[in-house]
């Protein structure tokens, strides 16, 4: 693939450059459809800055911020930018981190504060307990507060800050929420800090724009309003493609800002290409032009029609069949074979039917059904707080430790084991301490092993025995309850009675912790090659010649999104009426912004195949919305 910097420059790009390089700098907001080419801008922008500042930010000591989604991403973008040490690309997180990091003993009172607003509200909650709520959790709230009022006395303790996947206070760990919470108070509430951070980093950009919260980018523009002609902040990002529920969304230009559009679509062929603008006719309207192009050998530039078709099948156990069909009936009529057996790129959201063929058929009921939303939403990218210990650590450990791969295991321990941090000076001598690391390591791959009996609980207590890594303090609380007694008859009744999702937590927490350890490699597979929201491969700004989307609802109405209420084919809710009244969105809107980050990830051909419950009705609706040529829309007859 040409790399994204050598590609003409638009007449954004000219715009850019012009914010870039006027004495009085201006902020601006890049807003554009996908394959646009917001990330190319980006990255011209990052190189026009190098070209026209880069002397006068080395003498200054001062850097260009360049925030991305991913880390994948951040890798990527300081590749294309000659990994130029004026530009510091990184996640959000590890971005805010890096300016309160020098704060320690703000950050202790912070930190401080923020245990004590925790324990308040653990009180409150007490304090109004219906009559309902059952023993366990009534003894589940004492733990939790008996550890905080611990954790507080012992704040004074910690030596330094560090920042982490969860949060672990009393070993001075902060955690991803609290990270940005911290760094966006500090933002908020302290100018000194907002000229810092405008002194360090006169030149701010966001990519993924609609994804970042709305704190932070409040608290990026009240910098910018500090700073104005010294500072240039500037979001790229499609609202359309907003895909996590905390994402802001749109972005307004304040006052004296560029908003600069791009209206060409460089990525998609011209038929997958109108798929996408009829997406977007039922939603912001915005019309793309132009479509992929290549040049002839004669130097010709000529659009790329590709194909894009909707296949609508029954939803019944022969899913598996009919994917291989659809794909060996592509390979026919486009003369490919890729398409039989080569790599496409397959996106489907988890559902049941997915999860059970894949293997983590309890892991996915756990965390779903009676689950809380912050677990089914976390469970879509991996990022909810009991799949971190797994995602993190235990899997790939136990993979470097099954495949000899004796230096990543040694990296791994070093990144996670409390024992092998510097604070900690060990008791026992180095080589003992690495031979106890080493077998407990071992021990982790067998019982991760397909096949082992070991329970989640089984392998998170080894990792917890053998500080194999810091476990996040919500999931230390639950095995300290030990094996939940068997369900009373009245439990689920009471689950859903008791108020907030408290309940819900303790219920999935003990399906959690029951299901097989090795369910976690299907969820791996699952969460890295085939989710939408992976995080991993990064879909987001990612592109692919043949992209197969899977519309399925599955056996379990997901909470976010229906693919069946977005085609018509179910009818909304009493609640989603009522959201609707209320102006807050839907789960239609939700799956119509997932669909088109889907279907506009295609270079060449896209394939939609939605399993339906009845297949003549999911027709006639799908017809109806008018999204793909009628001679483009098959169903199992076709298939032959
Ligand atoms: N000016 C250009 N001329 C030709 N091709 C371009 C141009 N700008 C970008 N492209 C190509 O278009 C594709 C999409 O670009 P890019 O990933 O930057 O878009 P994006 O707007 O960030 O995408 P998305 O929002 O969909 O993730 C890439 O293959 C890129 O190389």
């Amino acid at each position: 693939m040409s790399r994204r910097i050598d590609k003409p420059d638009t007449p954004a790009d000219i715009e850019l450059r012009e914010c870039l390089s006027a004495a009085e700098r201006r902020s601006f907001i890049m807003v554009a459809g996908a394959g646009s080419g917001k990330t190319t801008s980006l990255i011209k922008a990052l190189s026009a800055i190098i070209d026209l500042h880069g002397e006068e930010l080395k003498r200054r000591r001062q850097r260009v911020a360049c925030i991305t989604y991913t880390e994948i991403a951040a890798e990527e973008i300081w590749t294309d930018v000659g990994n130029n040490p004026i530009v510091h690309v990184s996640t959000i997180h590890s971005f805010m981190w890096m300016l309160v990091r020098p704060f320690q003993s703000d950050v202790r009172k912070w930190v401080a504060a923020r245990i004590q607003e925790k324990i308040g509200e653990l009180e409150e909650k007490i304090a109004t307990y219906g009559p309902r709520v059952q023993q366990r959790t009534k003894d589940k709230d004492q733990r939790d507060l008996a550890r905080y009022q611990q954790s507080l006395e012992r704040i004074d303790l910690v030596k330094s800050f560090t920042y982490g996947t969860g949060s672990d206070y009393p070993k001075g760990i902060l955690g991803h929420d609290d990270v940005l919470r911290c760094a966006t108070q500090f933002l908020d509430q302290r100018p000194l800090f907002r000229s810092l951070l405008a002194q360090q980093f006169p030149f701010v950009f966001v990519d993924e724009s609609q994804d970042t919260t709305e704190g932070v980018v409040t608290a990026l523009k009240e910098v910018a309003a500090q700073s104005q002609g010294k500072f240039c902040l500037g979001f790229f990002g499609d609202p359309m493609q907003r895909i996590y529920m905390t994402g802001a969304g749109p972005i307004g230009a304040e006052d004296g800002w560029a908003t600069i559009t791009k209206e060409e679509n460089f990525r998609c062929p011209t038929t997958v290409l109108a798929v996408a603008n009829a997406i977007r006719r039922d939603d912001d309207k915005l019309e793309q032009t132009r479509g992929r192009t290549i040049k002839t050998p004669d130097g010709e530039e000529i659009p790329v029609a590709g194909t894009a078709r909707m296949f609508i099948l029954p939803a019944d156990e022969r899913r598996d069949q009919y994917i291989a069909k659809v794909r060996a009936w592509v390979a026919d009529q486009n003369c490919d074979e890729t398409w039989r057996d080569g790599f496409i790129k397959l996106l489907v959201i988890v559902h049941r039917m997915a999860a059970r063929r894949l293997g983590f058929d309890d892991l996915y009921v756990a965390m779903n059904s009676k689950a809380p939303s912050s677990f089914k939403d976390g469970f879509l990218d991996a990022t909810a707080w009991p799949l971190r210990a797994f995602m993190s650590l235990a899997l790939p450990l136990a993979s470097a430790t099954n495949e000899g791969r004796e230096f990543d295991a040694m990296s791994l321990l070093r990144m996670f084991s409390p024992k092998l941090s510097k604070e900690n000076t060990p008791k026992i001598g180095i080589p003992t301490l690495l031979a106890d690391l080493r077998h407990a390591a071992a021990k982790l791959a067998e019982m991760m092993q397909p096949g082992s009996k070991a329970t989640i609980r089984d392998v998170l207590e080894h990792m917890r025995d053998t500080g194999l890594i810091a476990l996040d303090p919500r999931v230390l609380s639950y095995l300290e309850g030990g094996v939940p007694p068997p369900p009373q008859q009245d439990d689920n009744q009471a689950a859903q009675e008791d108020d907030e999702d408290a309940p819900l937590e303790m219920s999935a927490m003990d399906s959690f912790l029951a299901c097989k350890a090795s369910e976690f490699w299907g969820y791996k597979e699952y969460v890295e090659e085939l989710s939408p929201f992976s995080t991993q491969q990064g879909i987001k700004g990612a592109e692919f010649d043949r992209v197969l989307v899977i519309a399925d609802d599955g056996e379990s109405s997901h909470f976010q999104f229906s693919y069946d209420k977005y085609f018509g084919i179910k009818e909304l809710s009493d609640n989603d009426k009522k959201n609707l009244d209320e102006g807050k969105e839907t789960q239609v809107e939700r799956t119509r912004r997932l669909f088109y980050v889907c279907c506009t990830r295609a270079m060449d051909d896209l394939v939609v195949v939605l399993f339906a419950d009845d297949v003549g009705a999911a027709e006639q609706a799908v017809r109806a919305k008018n999204l793909f040529p009628a001679d483009q829309i098959f169903t199992e007859a076709a298939l032959g």
